[in-house]
C-alpha cells in the first residue's frame, strides 16, 4: 500500500564516487605564485555520483541496492564508510576492479568557496571479465528490486552491455527503470520508463532549447523518440517538466527559497522520484515530490543528502503559516506535501465539493472522511465550476470565503481548488489513498475510484445526514 512501511528495495546503478572536502580559510595569496594559501582546517568524505543518489534514498526511507565500480583503494574503503551511516544501503553489490582508481573528486574549499577541484578517474573502458561482473552483479540485484535507477555519469560502468542488461531484466519482471543520462543521445535507453535529463543533456541530445515551458516540453517530446519512455528534465531554477507518452505534460516550478550549492541536486531528485515511485505513487505526484526534495538540496553546502525529517519539515512549512491546518494551497504545492504526508506513512483522504452555505450534513461527513485515514484533503469547486454545476446564482459565497469556512474545520488539513467539471484530473495528480464519497453513489459511479484502487487505495461511501442541503437552505432563505 502507498506510503507504507519500508520502501523498496531500489537498485542503484552506476558511477559511484568519493566526494572529498577539504575546508580551510584564505587570507594571503603565496608570495611563491599567484594563487591563494589555504591554511588547511578540516577535512570529510561524502558519497558522490550514484552513491550520492544511493545515499538520499536511502535518507528517504528506502532500502537501496547499490551496483557500481570501485578500486581496490583506501578511497573504496572510505567510500564504504561513508555508505555505512546510511542503514539501508546493501553494498556487497559494489564491484572491485584493482586497475582503477575508486574516482574521487577533491575539493578545496575556503569557507564556503570552492578554490579548486581535483578528479582522480580513469575513463577507459572496463576490461571484459569487469563487465562480465556487473553485468551478473546487476542482473542478481535487479531478482530483488522494485524499481531500477542508473545513474550515469559516463565514467564507464554503464556501457551498453550493462545498461541493456539492467533494462531486460528489469522489463522482464515489469520493473521501472529511471534513467539519469549522460550520454549524447538516448539511443542506448531503449527499454527505459523515463529519462530525467537536465537542461544541457537535453540540449545536448537535441539540439533544442528549454527556454520556455512550451519548448521544453517539445525538447523532451524529442528526446523521447530517441528511447521511446518519458522524459523529466530537470530545468535548475526553472523547476522541472514532465513529458508523458500520452502527451500529458506537467510544469513543476521551483521551490528553493535558499540557493547555496545546486550540486547534486539532480542526484536528490532522482533518489526521491524513485522512493515515492517505489512507494506506489503516480509518477505525476513523485514529480511533487522529487521537485520539494531538489529545494532542500539547494539549500545546502556542498553534495547534500536530504532526510525525510527534512523533507517532512519543508514540506509542512510549505503550508502557509498562520492558515494551518486546512489551508488553501495551489495544486503542485498540494501534490508535494501529499506525497510528503504518504512517504512519512500517512494514509491521505481526498473528497471533494461545493460547500457553498455549510450545514451539519458537511460537518458530518467530512469527520467521518477523515476518519478514513490520517489526513484530510478537501477540493473545492471553483466559483466558474460551481455555477457550470448548479446554475448562475450560485455559489453563494465565493471560493475564497468557502475555502476559509472549510479550512477551519478541525478534521480537515488542506483546501485546494478545482476547475474541472469532474475531480478526475486533480486526483490524478495529488493521489490520493482512500476516496471519500456519499453514499447516494454507488462505488462503480463515483468518479476517480479506478485512479484509487489502481494504486492500492480504496473508496469509501459515507451515509448521508438526511434532511439536509445548500440548496434547501437557499430556498428557505428566499422564503
Ligand atoms: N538555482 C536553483 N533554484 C531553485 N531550484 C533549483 C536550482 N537549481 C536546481 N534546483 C532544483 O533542483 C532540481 C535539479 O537541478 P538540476 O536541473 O540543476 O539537475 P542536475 O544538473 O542533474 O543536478 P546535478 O548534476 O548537480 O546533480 C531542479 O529541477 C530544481 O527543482
Ligand atoms: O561529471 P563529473 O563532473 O566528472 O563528476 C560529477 C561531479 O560533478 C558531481 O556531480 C554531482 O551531481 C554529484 O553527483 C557529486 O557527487 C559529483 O561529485
Amino acid at each position: 500500500m502507498a506510503g507504507k512501511g519500508a520502501v523498496g528495495p531500489i537498485a542503484v546503478i552506476g558511477d559511484v564516487m568519493v566526494d572529498r572536502y577539504i575546508v580551510g580559510s584564505v587570507s594571503r595569496i603565496s608570495p611563491e605564485a599567484p594563487v591563494p594559501v589555504l591554511v588547511h582546517g578540516a577535512e570529510r568524505i561524502v558519497p558522490g555520483g550514484a552513491a550520492n543518489v544511493a545515499a538520499n534514498a536511502a535518507a528517504l526511507g528506502a532500502q537501496v541496492i547499490l551496483v557500481g565500480l570501485t578500486g581496490a583503494d583506501p578511497e573504496a574503503e572510505a567510500l564504504k564508510d561513508a555508505l555505512a551511516a546510511y542503514p539501508g544501503i546493501d553494498l556487497s553489490s559494489l564491484v572491485a576492479d584493482g586497475g582503477r582508481p575508486t574516482i574521487t573528486k577533491t575539493r578545496v574549499m575556503s569557507g564556503r568557496q570552492q578554490i579548486v577541484r581535483i578528479d582522480a578517474e580513469i575513463l577507459t573502458p572496463p576490461a571484459e571479465d569487469t563487465v562480465a561482473r556487473l553485468v551478473a552483479t546487476v542482473e542478481e540485484a535487479l531478482g530483488r528490486s522494485s524499481v531500477v535507477v542508473l545513474s550515469d555519469y559516463a565514467k564507464g560502468v554503464l556501457s551498453d552491455v550493462v545498461i541493456g542488461a539492467a533494462i531486460a531484466a528489469a522489463q522482464a519482471k515489469s520493473v521501472p527503470v529511471i534513467v539519469d543520462p549522460k550520454r549524447r543521445t538516448f539511443e542506448a535507453y531503449r527499454g527505459a520508463t523515463l529519462v530525467t535529463p537536465n537542461r544541457l543533456e537535453l540540449a545536448a541530445a537535441t539540439g533544442l532549447p528549454d527556454t520556455t515551458d512550451a519548448e521544453a516540453a517539445l525538447a523532451a517530446e524529442a528526446a523521447s523518440r530517441q528511447f521511446g519512455g518519458d522524459v523529466l528534465v530537470t530545468r535548475a531554477e526553472k523547476g522541472m517538466t514532465l513529458w508523458r507518452r500520452n502527451g500529458q505534460v506537467l510544469h513543476v516550478p521551483a521551490q528553493a527559497r535558499e540557493v547555496f550549492d545546486v550540486s547534486g541536486a539532480g542526484d536528490t531528485a532522482l533518489a526521491a522520484l524513485a522512493v515515492s515511485l517505489a512507494s506506489g505513487h503516480t509518477l505525476e505526484t513523485s514529480v511533487h515530490f522529487a521537485n520539494a526534495a531538489a529545494a532542500v538540496a539547494v539549500g545546502k553546502i556542498g553534495t547534500a543528502v536530504v532526510t525525510r525529517a527534512e523533507l517532512n519539515a519543508a514540506l509542512d512549512a510549505s503550508v502557509p503559516e498562520g492558515a494551518q491546518p486546512g489551508a488553501l494551497v495551489d495544486r503542485a504545492r498540494a501534490a508535494a506535501v501529499i506525497a510528503g504526508w504518504q512517504a512519512a506513512g500517512a494514509r491521505v483522504v481526498f473528497t471533494n465539493g461545493c460547500f457553498d452555505l455549510v450545514h451539519p450534513g458537511h460537518v458530518s461527513i467530512l469527520e467521518a472522511a477523515a476518519r478514513e485515514g490520517d489526513r484530510l484533503v478537501v477540493a473545492l469547486n471553483t466559483d466558474t465550476s460551481v455555477q457550470r454545476l448548479k446554475g448562475p446564482t450560485r455559489p453563494v459565497q465565493d471560493e475564497a470565503a468557502r475555502a476559509r469556512v472549510i479550512g477551519a474545520l478541525r478534521c480537515v488539513d488542506l483546501v485546494v481548488l478545482f476547475e474541472e467539471d469532474t475531480p478526475l484530473e486533480i486526483i490524478t495528480t495529488l493521489g490520493p489513498d482512500v476516496l471519500v464519497k456519499g453514499a447516494d453513489y454507488r462505488e462503480d459511479e463515483v468518479v476517480g475510484g479506478d485512479v484509487v484502487k489502481a494504486r492500492g487505495g480504496r473508496v469509501a461511501l459515507i451515509p448521508l445526514v438526511e434532511g439536509r442541503s445548500t440548496s434547501a437552505l437557499v430556498a428557505k432563505a428566499k422564503g
